[in-house]
């Protein structure tokens, strides 16, 4: 992906080197994805501590691009980045999704092996057996490397748990979970916890940054485990969406007292053919029960050569109390 385009400030004036933005620290997925995107010599990394932080970059336009979770196969969408999405406030009146990006994610249990159980059996649950509460335990993919029985604290980002609960279930019930702000924060923290009794979901390469054991690998629940990054910019890029194969996100609000009113809006993307690729929502948080959708389908505002993109997108207003256009992108699914 190039760098978005920037205004000359003078003829021989060297332009700065624009700054990615990723939720980190190093090591994190989103980490990986970035560097997997773009070319890295074009572009400075800069971590940040959270989803918004992520966001505000972008939208002060310290950074040119940044990179955050969207989605997962396994366990769906990332709340917090649809909740910065939704802008309630109009905080990112100006950002737009401009990439997307699969990263194939496999999780390690990382953390301190115990030194007085080294002869212990690393397999000491017997979750897999059928029991009057679970009468059709879970098999979880892998067993452990090591003992797990001095693990007194779990430590991940709430996206990483929801994709490994058959192992948890099998070899880790009933420890504490606590609820970091990304993978690769977790990990640091294990590293810092002298009693050696945390353990993290993360990645290898985050074990093999902080230097902590790997407990276990490959513990999510499916071996197709992947996460969908989008890439955020502040502004449009009327050139992108290049490849014939592209994808649009919306978000809306209707008049939830109206019956059909979801079916009306839907049915413009129908009538112009469109095929939609996800569907989300999230709580106005202005009357309970009511929400803002996220709709996404294939198809760029940007490059709409058959004009279907912007005839359904025409036709919606009809239907919406708001609605707003978030981005258009080349689809890489697949690639
Ligand atoms: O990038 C990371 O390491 C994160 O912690 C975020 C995140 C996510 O929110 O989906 C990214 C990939 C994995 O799906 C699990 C966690």
């Amino acid at each position: 992906m190039d760098p978005p385009s920037k205004l000359s400030n003078g003829d021989e004036e060297e332009l700065p080197t624009p700054i990615v933005s990723f939720l980190g620290p190093i090591s994190s997925y989103t980490h990986q994805a970035a560097l997997g995107s773009f070319e890295a010599d074009r572009y400075d990394y800069r971590p940040e501590i959270t989803i918004p932080d992520v966001f505000d970059s972008v939208q002060s336009g310290e950074a040119a691009l940044g990179v955050v979770p969207f989605e997962n196969s396994t366990n769906g969408a990332v709340v917090f980045t649809l909740e910065l999405l939704a802008d309630r406030h109009h905080r990112y009146p100006d950002i737009t999704v401009c990439g997307e990006a699969y990263f194939d994610v496999s999780h390690c249990l990382v953390g301190r092996k115990c030194a007085m159980s080294t002869t212990d059996s690393p397999v000491m649950s017997g979750a897999c057996t059928p029991t009057m509460s679970t009468p059709a335990p879970l098999k979880p993919r892998t067993s452990p490397l090591h003992s797990v029985k001095h693990v007194k604290r779990l430590l991940s980002h709430p996206q990483a748990f929801g994709q490994c609960e058959t192992f948890l279930g099998a070899y880790l019930k009933g420890v504490e979970r606590i609820d970091v702000s990304s993978t690769s924060r977790a990990a640091e923290m294990v590293k810092e916890d002298t009693t050696g009794t945390s353990a993290a979901i993360a990645s290898k390469l985050a074990a093999e940054i902080h230097d902590i054991d790997i407990l276990a690998r490959g513990i999510e629940d499916r071996e197709d485990n992947t996460t969908r990054f989008f890439v955020l910019r502040k502004g449009t890029d009327v050139s992108a969406c290049k490849s014939s194969k592209t994808k649009t996100l919306i978000s809306f609000t209707i008049d939830h007292r109206t019956p059909g009113a979801l079916a009306s809006v839907l049915q413009c993307f129908q009538i112009a053919a469109l095929n939609l690729t996800s569907i989300n929502s999230r709580p106005t948080k202005v009357v309970p029960f009511q929400y803002i959708f996220f709709v996404e389908f294939e198809g760029s505002r940007l490059n709409d050569p058959t004009g279907r993109v912007n005839k359904a997108l025409g036709a919606l207003g009809e239907y919406v109390q708001h609605w707003r256009w978030l981005g258009s992108w080349d689809d890489k699914l697949g690639e």
